[in-house]
């Protein structure tokens, strides 16, 4: 029996978005439903918004600590209320990128409803009846709500109210230490707030290289960042108007709460036990096609857990794309996905951290490691601490790296080029211009010749008696 679509993606974000335009233009007949907005979080409550409020308050911070360059300045006045519409600006200044006006015209039916599949080949939205050879969910992901007693009754913050506050907490508890909570905990507290961050963890960022999060750790001590570790919030009363968190042996009395405690995938309303889909803890179950238990239904971006970034939700779903549109043959491969903290200094990271690589690699690995402090750049620009981390084998294979320093979101790209593209680290001690932060890399992979010479007896020898006989000869 004839379908509807060539294909229906449900959600309207990240993942979708490419899905949806890519299909369209390779002439596929192409419905995309979307229950809010198009967007999806990364424009509206994500990507966008954090790094334009990250962006406001590093601004406050280098006003205020402008004095170490000669440059005295009273305090500056914080506007809380105009940052946050510098952020609501740039919203609305990339929200036509992803306007249904835009997707219309590639040639996408846009369809704005919440709707359920009815069976295997069927998704039903506003009343209609619509099938299609395949599906692709991207519904992404919400903030994870975990179950404290008198969570709720006290109220709080998640990702979603958080860039629309008119006034700054004067004091914030953030509720998780990774990403969301560390990148919004600098942020808001540069911009006025007292902010105290409860880390289930013993140090804040846990998915990172240790020693690369205790340099952001110390960057927030520095700051006056209160910081709970091993801790979890396990009450929250409201008392006198503030709202009390016990956390272990420590009581936080705060004006409002951010939840950063994870994420909970967007799946309830999909009716996905109709079509098939399989539901694990984290998200939908795919495998490495990124089919779901019914294979003509595939998900990517935050809804299969996982990697949960943008760019690699616009991965997958490249994936998906050929996968769905032409023959299910093309797998996913995370073996060099990068990202990048936003915090100052900001964290960057690809492939495996100290320890996977020798669980992994045993003896056979070297730590190329190069402080900023000896990157002149840096020196000149007073962005001394940190360093660049790179993980390779001794035949020169990069297995990973990790920066943390000015910029890292940015460094980090030369080493995602040069896995992907299976280069030996000597492919990064090519020339660099002088005086620039990049020679963090070039630097710290010149060592692996360094150490290997300084390591071969033979080789030393050798120059040895080279240069006695040469020097004999005259
Ligand atoms: C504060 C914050 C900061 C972040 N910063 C970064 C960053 O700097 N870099 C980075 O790479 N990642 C960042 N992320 C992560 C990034 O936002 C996500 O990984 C990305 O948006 C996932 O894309 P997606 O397509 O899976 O979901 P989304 O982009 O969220 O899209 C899902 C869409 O599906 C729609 N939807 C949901 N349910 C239904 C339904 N039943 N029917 C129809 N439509 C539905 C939603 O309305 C939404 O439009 C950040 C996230 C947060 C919360
Ligand atoms: N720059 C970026 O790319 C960026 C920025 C923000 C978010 N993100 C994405 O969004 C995802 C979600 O971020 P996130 O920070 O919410 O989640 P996360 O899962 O990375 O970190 C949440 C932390 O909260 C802790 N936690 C959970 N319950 C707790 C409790 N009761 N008390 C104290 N701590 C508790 C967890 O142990 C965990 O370490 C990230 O994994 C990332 O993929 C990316």
């Amino acid at each position: 029996m004839a379908v509807d679509y060539d294909i229906i993606v449900i959600g309207g974000g990240s993942g979708g978005l490419v899905v949806a335009s890519a299909a369209a233009q390779l002439k596929a007949k192409v419905a995309l439903v979307e229950r809010d907005r198009l967007g999806g979080d990364c424009l509206w409550f994500g990507c966008v918004p954090s790094k334009s409020l990250i962006h406001a308050s590093r601004r406050a911070y280098q006003v205020k600590n402008a004095a170490k360059f000669g440059i005295h300045t009273t305090s500056p006045t914080i506007n809380f209320a105009e940052a946050i519409a510098h952020v609501q600006q740039v919203i609305k200044n990339i929200e036509p990128h992803d306007s249904p006006q835009r997707f219309q015209g590639l040639g996408v039916e846009v369809i704005f409803g919440d709707g359920q599949f009815i069976d295997a080949k069927t998704f039903a939205v506003n009343g209609k009846k619509l099938t299609a050879r395949a599906f692709v969910i991207a519904t992404g992901s919400r903030a994870a709500i975990p179950n404290i007693p008198g969570l709720t009754e006290a109220g709080f913050l998640t990702n979603e109210q958080v860039f629309s506050l008119e006034k700054c907490p004067k004091s914030l508890a953030i509720i998780g230490a990774g990403p969301i909570g560390c990148e919004l905990g600098q942020a808001v507290s540069r911009l006025g707030s007292e902010v105290t961050i409860i880390s289930s963890r013993d140090h804040i960022l846990p998915k990172e290289e240790p020693e690369a999060a205790r340099v952001v750790e110390q960057q927030f001590q520095a700051e006056g960042i209160r910081i709970l570790p091993k801790s979890r919030a396990e009450t929250v009363e409201i008392a006198q108007g503030k709202k009390l968190i016990k956390a272990g042996n420590n009581t936080v009395i705060v004006d409002e709460i951010l939840l950063a405690s994870g994420r909970s995938p967007n799946v309830e309303s999909l009716n996905l036990e109709a079509a098939g889909v399989a539901v694990e803890p984290g998200g939908i179950k795919v495998n490495e096609k990124l089919q779901t238990t019914n294979s003509r239904i595939y998900a990517c971006g935050d809804v299969i857990g996982g990697y949960q970034f943008t760019h690699v939700a616009g991965y997958e779903a490249v994936v998906v794309l050929t996968n769905a549109l032409f023959f299910p043959v093309s797998k996913v491969n995370y073996r060099v996905i990068p990202w990048a903290t936003f915090t100052d200094p900001e964290l960057a990271r690809v492939g495996l951290t100290e320890a996977q690589a020798k669980a992994a690699y045993g003896d056979d690995v070297y730590i190329l490691r190069q402080q900023f402090s000896d990157v002149d750049r840096a020196q000149a620009e007073g962005e001394t601490g940190g360093f660049g981390k790179i993980i390779v084998r001794g035949n020169g294979d990069i297995l990973g790296a990790h920066i943390v320093g000015p910029v890292a979101g940015e460094l980090i790209h030369e080493v995602v080029l040069a896995m992907a593209n299976n280069l030996k680290v000597s492919a990064l001690t090519g020339i660099h211009v002088y005086p620039t932060l990049s020679e963090v890399n070039s630097k710290a992979a010149l060592l692996l010749k360094k150490r290997k010479f300084a390591e071969s007896k033979w080789q030393q020898s050798l120059l040895n008696r080279f240069f006695d006989w040469r020097r004999s000869l005259h």
